[in-house]
């Protein structure tokens, strides 16, 4: 592993458009794409599957330490191996994006899994996706974005993305579910959500994909170009 790779850090709260976004930036820029969120998540199934208490720091450090989880690029698609068993679809449900943040509330959960996220930065470079990627994980990232949205704009877009796929949602559950976790993760003890000093915080309430890109891609250029 490389420390001199450059880092992009975009953290934001849930359905800004994070992943989108850092998808997109690390297609266009041939870096490695970190997508925090989904180890959080795969380590609340694996204390769902294992029947691990998710209040129970002491038994969740371990599971967080050993975590055997594989991620497989697959075209577009990551698929997401826990202990040998596809765990693509289940991961990305609410409950357990709800789950995810009741296990990253724990300070030495989150320690326990620095190294394993850190471990991405590589060469040519990586874009990190999460909440506390700008503040803890890679403070000394060239190019940090904020990326927010309204919860109302959030939840509708949540909303959309789980008709597309054929599911019956309800909007106000949605919305007050996005709340619930926006206020878990802004008010934790340690590693909350919030924009690290030197981000740029970039509100997409009312701008499309294709806009946040252009908006992102100006910013990091002018900060890469400093840089180099
Ligand atoms: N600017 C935008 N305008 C409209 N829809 C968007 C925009 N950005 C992303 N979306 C859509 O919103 C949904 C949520 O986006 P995405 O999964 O990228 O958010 P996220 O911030 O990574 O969420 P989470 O933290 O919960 O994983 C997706 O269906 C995506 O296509
Ligand atoms: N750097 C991070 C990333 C995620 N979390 C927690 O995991 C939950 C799920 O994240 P998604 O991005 O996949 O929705 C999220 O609500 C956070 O609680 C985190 O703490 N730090």
């Amino acid at each position: 592993m490389s420390t001199q790779a450059p880092v992009i850090t975009v953290d934001g709260p849930s359905g800004a458009g994070k992943g989108t976004l850092c998808m997109l930036l690390a297609e266009k820029l041939g870096w490695h794409l970190l997508d925090s969120g989904a180890i959080y998540r795969v380590l609340a199934l694996a204390a769902i599957h294992h029947g691990v208490d998710p209040d129970s720091e002491d038994a969740l450090v371990p599971l967080a330490a050993h975590l055997d989880v594989q991620f497989k690029a697959e075209g577009e698609l990551v698929k997401v191996i826990l202990e040998g068993e596809d765990v693509s679809s289940e991961l990305r449900k609410e409950e357990t994006g709800m789950a995810a943040s009741k296990v990253a509330a724990l300070p030495r959960v989150r320690e326990a899994l620095l190294r394993r996220q850190r471990a991405f930065a590589d060469a040519p470079g990586l874009v990190a996706d999460g909440r506390d990627m700008g503040t803890v994980v890679f403070p000394k990232a060239e190019v940090k974005i904020f990326l927010d949205a309204s919860a109302e704009e959030r939840a509708q877009r949540r909303m959309n993305q789980l008709q597309l796929k054929g599911l019956d949602v309800n909007f106000d559950r949605l919305l007050s579910e996005i709340q619930e976790r926006d206020d878990r993760d802004r008010n934790r003890a340690v590693a909350p959500l919030r924009p690290a000093d030197d981000a740029l915080v970039l509100d997409s309430t009312s701008l499309n994909i294709e806009q946040v890109l252009e908006q992102a891609l100006s910013y990091i250029e002018s900060k890469l170009t400093v840089a180099s």
